[in-house]
């Protein structure tokens, strides 16, 4: 069973004087058990539509999407699921505390697992010390770090999280990297949304490139890096001397430098792969200049 399937997608938005925005065409995928998948694609791609629909708040025009086997538009198969929205809002007099609270009694969960779990979660979020704070007076990032810690808190088996790294700083991101990371180390599934290529690369098993409302390729990044070598950087320094020479070659010339350099008695500091980068590959897709 797949832990999200997405079959022959299809949206167009209506508007009032007839005016129509296509969002999404005949759309599929299918989201492993256990796998990390990312969702991506430019603004306006169809990203935020799709994953509307995935939680029943849009109505598709076609096709339909399910969770853990279940049809995702009837509710009880959403328990499941811990759901992230684009730029999340919440009640602005309530503090986190009380809001996750609230979020764990919308799940049903008794005190005893809760509270614990609320003090782990707020923590590991850094909002421990803001916790008493009504939500009005966070920032952009404490918003989306409470946005976080309520699809965590009731320990669900599926993510479906909507640029998670939005309004982030470079600390805020490492740390939801690691905390994916450590969902995909506990077997749970995460599907998540984002136009920022770098923070994809190390988390996820899978991408799939969406431009324009149409499916481009779904890939496994594993493979773009490895198939991505182009060549070697090597840096190397003669015995004896403090300066050091660097070398940039193809794959195909790396044994004949390193045996020409071992030949003239230079010692090898460094052999790093350069490598295409799945943001290379992102915008050859996005760009038109290559195709899958
Ligand atoms: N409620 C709506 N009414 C009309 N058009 C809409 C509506 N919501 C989205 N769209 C349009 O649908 C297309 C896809 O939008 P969507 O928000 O799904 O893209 P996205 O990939 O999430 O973009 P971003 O990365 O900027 O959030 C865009 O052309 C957008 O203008």
């Amino acid at each position: 069973m797949q832990a999200v399937e997405i079959s022959n997608l299809s949206k167009i938005y209506r508007g009032k004087r007839g005016v129509c925005v296509e969002a999404l065409r005949d759309l599929s995928l299918s989201i492993d058990q256990g796998e990390v998948f990312g969702f991506l694609g430019p603004n306006g791609a169809g990203k935020s539509t799709t994953i509307k629909i995935i939680m029943g708040l849009v109505k598709a025009t076609h096709g339909s999407t399910s969770i853990m086997g279940k049809d995702s538009t009837v509710g009880v198969a959403r328990e499941a699921v811990g759901y992230l929205p684009e730029n999340p809002a919440f009640y602005d007099y309530l503090n986190a505390l009380e809001y996750l609270r609230f979020v764990g009694g919308m799940f049903k969960m008794p005190s005893e697992p809760l509270e614990p779990r609320i003090e782990q979660t707020l923590k590991l979020l850094e909002l421990w010390d803001a916790r008493k704070r009504p939500m009005r007076s966070y920032s952009k990032g404490m918003v989306q770090r409470v946005g976080l810690a309520q699809v965590l808190v009731h320990d669900p088996d599926v993510y479906i999280l909507d640029e998670p790294m939005s309004g982030l700083d470079p600390v805020g991101r490492a740390l939801v990297k690691d905390i994916i990371l450590d969902l995909r180390r506990r077997g749970k599934t995460v599907f998540f949304s984002s136009h920022i290529v770098n923070d994809v690369e190390k988390i996820c098993d899978r991408v799939a490139i969406i431009l324009n409302g149409e499916l481009q390729c779904v890939v496994r990044v594993d493979q773009i890096m490895s198939e991505g070598v182009i060549g070697y950087q090597v840096r190397s320094r003669r015995s004896g001397r403090g300066d050091s020479s660097d070398y940039d070659v193809s794959k195909e010339e790396l044994t004949e430098l390193l045996d020409r350099l071992r030949i003239e008695g230079e010692e090898i500091l460094l052999v790093e792969p350069r490598r295409r980068h799945l943001e290379d590959f992102f915008l050859s897709i996005v760009e038109g200049k290559s195709k899958i």
